[in-house]
């Protein structure tokens, strides 16, 4: 049986930064797990360097189970954005490995293919409702049978998931935190306007999704969704912030739209209320930021007893080893409910290359033997770290609000 002899983090920079774990065994056989924690990198690569390679090294790389158990129970202090993030590095690295030796892709270790491929969304913004129309149109054209809308706001100088004009969208932009403006009035004016442009332009053949992100009181929630119920949303995602789970309820009270929540999410403990109580329809939390392949199952499966579907957060600040792991778990999972993609630009896919494929809508990791994507090291190394922050946001009068 394989072991550790070593591990390593590999931290890289084209155009955003990636924390990448690798584990090598005695037989050669190495493994990649994403590290990644949008603004808080260095905290994981921390954890990971200081904390948990020294506890890995020589143990028997095929017992997953095991050394998750061991880096969460054996840690004391338990969950955690950075805790599960690293934990999920580890993950990813030994299912890797393991479908490595067995000479198999990881999906057919999760049970095998449970579809033909994974339905994803992309991201279609745009300063103006105009704007945003012509970028949906545009991916439609592309093969996406799902696409998410987001535009700027009236009076509001940027906004969430926006990107600046001519530019890539990526938030974290700054060495120190950007301070954007918000306005919940402004914003709950455009929305369903913007979905019955969406609407008219794109016909109803097409999945229409929306991010609040966090951003709204549990009833300004329940309004927006009562709102955009004529033009039937696939989902309109993270509504209110999640910590108060009991709050979906209230929203639930008021509205049929479909909610989706979680990926900032990092453990079931986060999800547990609003999947047993039916408060979600969606579950977000992916791979790299809830402990890894091992832990996601444990949520997909309580979700699926309650009808709750999966819908895993896939943003360019999720590497493509995440991405490639969340293709094998949607693959295998019964509750698939369809993949966030935003693809990554040319040059992070030059240091990841990967075998998974976007094809009629939908997605599929490969064939390949474990999950499917490599790292060149010398490559990432042309891309030195560079510190960046999420934005803070506020509101007109100044107060610090959710982002
Ligand atoms: O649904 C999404 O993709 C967003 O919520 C993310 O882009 C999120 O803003 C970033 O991942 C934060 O790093
Ligand atoms: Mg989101």
């Amino acid at each position: 049986m394989p072991k550790i002899v070593s591990a390593r983090l590999i931290v890289t920079s084209p155009g955003r930064n990636f924390v990448t774990l690798k584990i090598e065994c005695d037989d050669g056989t190495t493994g990649l797990g994403d590290a990644t924690l949008n603004g808080r990198e260095m905290a994981v690569a921390s954890y990971l360097q200081d904390h948990v390679i020294p506890c890995l090294i020589g143990r028997e790389a095929h017992r997953i189970e095991d050394i998750w158990q061991y880096l969460y129970k054996g840690a004391y202090w338990r969950r955690g954005p950075v805790t599960m993030t690293a934990i999920a590095a580890v993950d990813m690295a030994l299912w890797d490995i393991k479908g490595k030796v067995a000479g198999l892709p990881v999906y057919q270790l999760l049970g095998g293919a449970a579809r033909e491929g994974c339905l994803v969304y992309c991201h279609a913004n745009g300063t103006s409702i105009e704007d945003t129309i012509a970028t949906a149109i545009r991916h439609r054209d592309e093969g996406y049978s799902a696409i998410r809308l987001q535009c700027g706001v009236p009076g509001l100088a940027s906004t969430y998931g926006v990107a600046k004009a001519g530019q890539r969208y990526e938030p974290a932009d700054a060495d120190l935190p950007s301070e954007s403006v918000w306005s919940t009035e402004k914003y709950l004016r455009v929305v369903p306007e913007l979905f019955a442009a969406a609407r008219e332009a794109l016909g109803w053949d097409v999945h229409l999704l929306h991010d609040v992100h966090h951003r709204l009181t549990p009833i300004e929630a329940a309004r927006l969704g009562k709102d955009l119920e004529p033009y039937r949303p696939f989902w309109i995602e993270d509504a209110t912030p999640a910590e108060d789970q009991e709050a979906f309820r209230l929203i639930r009270q008021h509205t049929t739209t479909p909610l989706a929540v979680g990926e900032i999410f990092n453990s079931i403990w986060d999800a547990k209320h609003l999947i047993e109580n039916r408060l979600i329809d969606y579950i977000r939390a992916t791979v790299v930021h809830a402990g890894g392949l091992t832990h996601l199952r444990q949520i997909a499966s309580l979700a699926d007893l309650y009808q709750v579907r999966t819908g895993c957060h896939g943003a360019t600040d999720l590497s493509p080893v995440t991405m490639a792991a969340a293709l094998h778990f949607g693959l295998s999972i019964p509750n698939f409910g369809i993949q966030e993609h935003m693809p990554h630009t040319d040059e992070t896919d030059a240091v990841f290359p990967h075998h998974y494929r976007f094809e009629d809508g939908m997605m599929h990791p490969g064939d390949a033997p474990g999950l499917g994507v490599e790292i060149d090291e010398a490559l990432a190394e042309t891309y030195p770290y560079k510190r960046a922050y999420l934005p803070v946001n506020r509101l007109e009068d100044g107060t610090l609000w959710s982002w």
